[in-house]
């Protein structure tokens, strides 16, 4: 079906750390991988948004400068965490984009992408700021991350089992600031990449914005931007092709489908990981509850496009 611009369905996918890799050599390699994907999925008939993650990537970029501009020698200035943020979803997006226009041109798909780096709104009495949650930078180990603590300042914690991380606050999006510009954009048939990272988060004062030092959830920022567009669907990928109950246990049971009510009660369970799949079907919730008519899918990268189809992953849905 060839593409016809604004007609298709509608979906805005939000892209796990698995799609990007940790070091820009990795990322460069891993986004043919996760083009392809996309691309299977999304080709010539679908109006597209691809959001993605950041935490590695910030985090990354914050160290290298804090260390050099502490050595006077370097000359290098101290550089604010939002601005590290928006530097974080410029050189994701100018990775994916090229990705994805290679492997659009290979195909003899007649259409482009469009990056924007995105702000997004939150509000300064957002209780996030008084306990910091969201990982960034590279795993360490307990020592290594206390030693940097004592060091920078910064927050540590340990990361769902998987070691210890930086954390910053992570407050709630209320606003994509460039929300119009995005929809024009897909509307006119562009892929676009947009919010990475959940978008900068910024103030709002007096008709102005003003960075603040926090990473958004990019699952709650997609789905914000999935329900204020009216998307057919909320496609999260991750690492597995399926959400579980009892997960990594003997009797673990992946889930094809999940009404907001099961879901719900899944979540009064304890069976979703805080700071891993916890948020991302919190998301899907959010997002069905705001757009009724919506499907969301949480599936991995790989099994994508055979998800839009509807032959895997787990869907959440109204009920
Ligand atoms: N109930 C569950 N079902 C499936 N996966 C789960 C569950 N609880 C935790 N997980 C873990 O959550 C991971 C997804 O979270 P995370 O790695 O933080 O996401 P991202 O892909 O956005 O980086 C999965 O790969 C899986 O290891
Ligand atoms: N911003 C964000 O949610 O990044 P990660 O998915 O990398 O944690």
């Amino acid at each position: 079906m060839p593409y016809i611009k604004g007609k298709g369905p509608s979906v805005v996918i939000a892209l796990g750390g698995n799609a990007l890799g940790k070091t820009p050599e990795e990322q460069l390699e891993l986004v043919k991988t996760t083009a392809r994907h996309i691309v299977d999925m999304v080709g010539d008939g679908v109006n597209t948004i691809v959001t993605h993650g950041n935490g590695p990537q910030v985090g990354m970029i914050n160290n290298a400068f804090d260390i050099a501009s502490k050595d006077p020698a370097s000359k290098v200035p101290v550089v604010p965490f939002p601005e590290c943020g928006a530097m974080s979803q410029g050189y994701i997006g100018y990775h994916l984009s090229q990705a994805i226009l290679g492997e659009l041109k290979s195909r003899g798909i007649m259409r482009s992408t469009a990056n924007i780096v995105t702000q997004t709104v939150v509000y300064p009495d957002d209780p996030a700021f008084d306990n910091p949650t969201k990982p960034v930078g590279s795993f360490m180990t307990e020592e290594e991350a206390k030693a940097l603590a004592e060091a920078t300042g910064c927050t540590v914690k340990e990361d769902a089992g998987r070691g210890w991380r930086m954390v910053v606050a992570s407050p709630t999006p209320r606003r994509i600031v460039e929300f119009d510009a995005v929809k024009d954009l897909m509307d006119a048939g562009y892929i676009v990449v947009s919010t990475g990272g959940g978008g900068v988060p910024v103030f709002e004062r007096n008709d102005h914005y003003y960075g603040v030092p926090a990473v958004i959830d990019k699952d709650r920022s997609a789905a914000m931007l999935a329900s204020g567009f009216k998307a057919d669907m909320l496609v999260i990928l991750t690492a597995v092709e399926k959400v579980a109950v009892n997960f990594g246990k003997p009797d673990q049971r992946d889930l094809d489908m999940m009404t907001v009510t099961e879901a719900r009660e899944y979540i009064a369970q304890g069976q979703f990981a805080p700071g891993s799949m916890l948020p991302k079907v919190e998301a899907c919730i959010d997002y069905v509850t705001k757009y009724p008519q919506g499907k969301a899918l949480i599936t991995s990268l790989e099994c994508a496009a055979a998800g839009l189809r509807g032959e895997t992953g787990t869907v959440i849905v109204t009920g």
